[in-house]
């Protein structure tokens, strides 16, 4: 079995210019078959609040209505992941945009919660997800870019959380693949305390979490990702990591553990 790296970045890393260059210039020289899953939070906040959208967050997720829905829209699957594309083409790497919607790549439901509409928001299972395509496309040395964006295959775009998107793609190659799974962002790794990069933890399983969640030492954005983190490896994913993104190529950061 080929191994496949599955590389998540998140919203610090496409807002910064210098940070998002050092990753491609890291990630193109990795060897293929490679994909990369990102978001964009902070771009897609920052154009809200410049076009008077209100920002509502839940527990991690974006509660997306129509007009929130429009700019994750355009800055996911446009303006981010056409720079990542045009960056990555640039470094000799043959990468290819692709939201959720195209090819019928990542097809969604519309999350369903008891007590908060979340909107048009959606959540994605692993065995929806069309591995044929993307197989394909790794076959032929294409790089694909998956933006935060899938869709419902009724004509709606949904907007749906990155770290959800990267966990679901890992599980679904795992058949396929030795998956390794990476999520990168400004942090060393988890912190005990957020305060604090130098409290990075190097291991952590599934109680330690549990723990750490109900202390709210863990909170807001890193619960998606390692509610998601913790899926993966349940799905027999080969290995999970969170880590600085200045650190995808060495071993530093938080290695999950069942
Ligand atoms: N225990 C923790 N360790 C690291 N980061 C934490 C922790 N608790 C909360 N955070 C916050 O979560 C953020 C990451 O979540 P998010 O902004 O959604 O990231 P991304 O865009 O990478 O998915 C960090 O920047 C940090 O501010
Ligand atoms: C539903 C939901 O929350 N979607 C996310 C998608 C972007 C994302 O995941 O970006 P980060 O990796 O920067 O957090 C959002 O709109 O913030």
């Amino acid at each position: 079995m080929q191994t496949l790296h599955i590389i998540k970045i998140g919203g610090s890393i496409a807002n910064s210019d210098r940070r998002l260059t050092t990753f491609l210039k890291n990630f193109s020289g990795m060897d293929t078959p490679k994909i990369v899953v990102h978001g964009g939070g902070t771009a897609a906040t920052d154009l809200c609040n410049k076009l008077g959208i209100p920002v509502r967050m839940k527990e991690g997720r974006r509660i997306t209505d129509k007009p929130a829905l429009d700019v994750a829209v355009m800055v996911y699957a446009g303006l981010i992941n056409k720079t990542i594309v045009a960056k990555l083409q640039s470094l000799s790497c043959n990468a290819l945009g692709l939201s959720g919607a195209d090819l019928n790549m990542i097809p969604a439901q519309k999350r369903q919660h008891p007590r908060v509409d979340y909107g048009f928001v959606g959540d994605v299972q692993p065995e929806d997800i069309n591995t044929y395509f993307i197989r394909r496309l790794l076959d032929e040395q294409v790089v694909p870019v998956f933006p935060a964006i899938t869709h419902d295959g009724k004509g709606q775009l949904l907007n749906t959380n990155a770290d959800t998107i990267a966990s679901a793609l890992t599980i679904a190659l795992t058949k396929y693949y030795h998956t390794h799974l990476t999520y990168c962002f400004e942090k060393p790794g988890v912190l005990l305390d957020v305060e604090d990069d130098d409290s990075w933890i190097r291991q952590i399983d599934r109680e330690k979490y549990d723990r750490l969640k109900d202390q709210g030492v863990i909170n807001e954005g890193m619960i998606p990702k390692l509610d998601t983190a913790f899926e993966a490896l349940r799905r027999e994913v080969n290995s999970v990591h969170i880590k600085h993104v200045d650190n995808l190529l060495n071993d530093k950061g938080t290695e999950l553990t069942l």
